[in-house]
């Protein structure tokens, strides 16, 4: 069974709703429990990358700031603050568990520049192999409003196809994607599966995200959409339960699973399942 995932690459992307306290500053215990998640899909035999947001809630109080900042500059300064912090926070759990992690900061603009992109590729290529976690986040201080990606659900996306992710797995604050906003709406449904990106599916992410986070269920399926369209089987789900990640991936999870078009049958499903299963 181990050599059925041996290589597989997952990229897992957790928010700032799933990082951070009520109050809007980054939780330790929060970090623990995405830690225990990663290591689970590593000792499972998975490649992992993470892809965190969390900076500016870690950086802003010490920045002077009593609540999360919204000028642009004020949440470069917090994020060059709180990165410092996040990095070391993975780095050290992780070593408790006998693993590497190490920093990655991109651009959007680091996407669409053949050199960069290849760059990335092979400087995390050579991470994967031998066995350490990148951790990676949006370069805050050098990213223009109008080339910024703000949140990092589309950052998560660039990554899984520029590494040809087999997963893309998005931790979030919610259970997956509702018929409806589920802070506004308590009778709102959850939606299992996901067969394509259609006006429908657009339409019911139409709501903004929670005060913590910034892309809300709009970045996500905007997310959603590139990962299916380069063949990536992708999941959303709730970053608070423990075991999560391998469950997503044996597709027992409670979440919704968005499914690319080569995947598209009961019986695909039942086989990338199998494929995809855990040790
Ligand atoms: N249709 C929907 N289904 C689920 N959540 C939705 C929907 N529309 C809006 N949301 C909101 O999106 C939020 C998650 O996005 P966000 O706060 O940006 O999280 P993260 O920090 O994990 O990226 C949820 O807390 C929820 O309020
Ligand atoms: N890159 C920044 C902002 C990212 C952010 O808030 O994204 P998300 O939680 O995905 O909506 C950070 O690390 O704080």
């Amino acid at each position: 069974m181990g050599d059925l995932i041996k290589n597989k690459r997952i990229v897992l992307k957790i928010g700032s709703s799933s990082l951070t306290s009520a109050q809007g500053e980054m939780s330790h215990r929060k970090l623990e429990r995405v830690v225990n998640e990663v290591v689970s899909l590593k000792d499972a035999g998975f490649e992992v990358l993470l892809v965190s947001s969390g900076a500016i809630a870690a950086g802003y109080r010490k920045l002077g700031c009593l609540t999360r900042p919204t000028t642009l500059a004020e949440e470069q300064a917090a994020a060059s603050i709180g990165q410092v912090e996040l990095i070391r926070t993975y780095a050290d759990l992780l070593l408790e568990h006998g693993y590497v992690g190490s920093q990655i900061l991109l651009t959007k603009s680091d996407f669409s520049n053949q050199g960069r992109s290849l760059n990335a590729r092979n400087t995390i290529n050579v991470l994967l192999e031998r066995g350490i976690i990148p951790i990676i986040n949006e370069n805050d201080t050098v990213s223009m409003t109008s080339l910024r990606f703000g949140d990092n659900d589309t950052l998560g996306a660039e990554v899984s196809c520029l590494v040809t992710a087999d997963f893309y797995m998005i931790l979030s604050d919610v259970d997956g994607l509702f018929r409806g906003n589920p802070r506004t709406d308590p009778a709102a449904t959850l939606v299992h599966e996901v067969f394509g990106i259609t006006a429908e599916i657009e339409a019911l992410a139409g709501g903004g995200g929670s005060n913590r986070g910034t892309g809300g269920m709009k970045s996500k399926i905007e997310a959603f959409k590139q990962t299916l369209d380069h063949g990536i089987l992708s999941f959303l789900g709730d970053a608070s339960v423990s075991g999560i990640a391998i469950q997503a991936l044996a597709q027992k999870a409670k979440g919704t699973y968005f499914y690319p078009e080569n995947l598209r049958t009961q019986e695909d499903a039942k086989e990338v399942a199998f494929y995809m299963q855990p040790k």
